[in-house]
């Protein structure tokens, strides 16, 4: 089998010093291969947010590894760093983070801008294509429903050809019709185009797209789902919510 595209090796990450000192990760490892869909679910402040932070190169952790296709995320220099989130790395978050004045094939052809390259107009088509956006393409943000925004967002994440996209609660402040169509979606990208999808979120409705839920708990990987149905998902983070109360 070929080599995972994603490996995360006994991530371990604190916040605050030494009295008030939180250990919100605590040596978490798993794999990803190319094309693999996974959920990450787990109570709240389990470190779900924090495993993603760390495993997308936003934040360093205070120890592990991260290897992107064989690079060390955790131990490049910022310059290269910057760059691979650039190129390699997508980002999908609960509130799109979509720029205002722009309009959304601005929006989507943004992140090679920002890369110093610049896509063509064909380029920039195909992808609106791919996220049914294609008539809306010179509204600007305000003038789109939710889920089109975040249609916009995936997008936006897609125009690098990035090897592993990362999604924070993509679906949480959207109704069930339009986060089945996002779903479907990152879905279709880890099938279709060969992305690797990581997916924060506390909807078991939302895991059972993926091909392998993690569950977490006080910071650690305690559990794993493959092949995860909506009920399993939800009996499993029922499990883990009772024994943390
Ligand atoms: N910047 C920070 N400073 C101090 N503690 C933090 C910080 N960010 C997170 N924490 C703590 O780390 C732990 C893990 O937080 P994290 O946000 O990763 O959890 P989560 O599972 O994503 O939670 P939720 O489901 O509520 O979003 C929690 O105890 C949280 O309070």
């Amino acid at each position: 089998m070929a080599d995972p595209v994603l490996r995360v090796v006994s991530l371990s990450h604190a916040y605050g010093r030494r009295s008030n000192v939180v250990h919100a990760l605590t040596d978490v490892s798993f794999d990803l291969r190319r094309g693999a869909f996974v959920s990450v679910m787990g109570p709240s402040g389990s470190g779900k947010s924090t495993l993603l932070r760390c495993a997308s190169g936003i934040d360093r952790p205070a120890s592990g590894a991260v290897l992107l296709d064989g690079t060390d995320l955790t131990t490049v220099s910022e310059v290269e760093l910057t760059e691979l989130r650039r190129t390699r790395i997508g980002f999908v978050f609960q509130e799109y983070n979509l720029i205002p004045a722009l309009t959304t094939e601005q929006n989507i052809a943004l992140p090679r801008y920002l890369a110093g390259d610049r896509p063509s107009k064909d380029e920039v088509t195909t992808v609106l294509s791919w996220v049914s956006l294609g008539d809306l393409r010179a509204r600007r943000p305000s003038e789109l429903s939710g889920g089109q925004r975040q249609r916009a967002a995936i997008a936006r994440a897609l125009i690098s050809e990035p090897d592993v996209v990362f999604a924070d609660e993509p679906t949480g402040s959207l109704d069930s019709r339009s986060s089945d169509e996002v779903l479907r979606l990152l879905r279709w990208m880890a099938d279709e185009r060969g992305r690797s999808v990581v997916m924060v979120t506390h909807d078991p409705v939302a895991a059972a797209f993926s091909d392998r839920v993690l569950f977490l708990a006080d910071g650690r990987l305690v559990d794993v789902l493959d092949r995860p149905t909506a009920g399993l998902a939800a009996e499993r983070m029922a499990r883990l919510e009772l024994q943390g109360a």
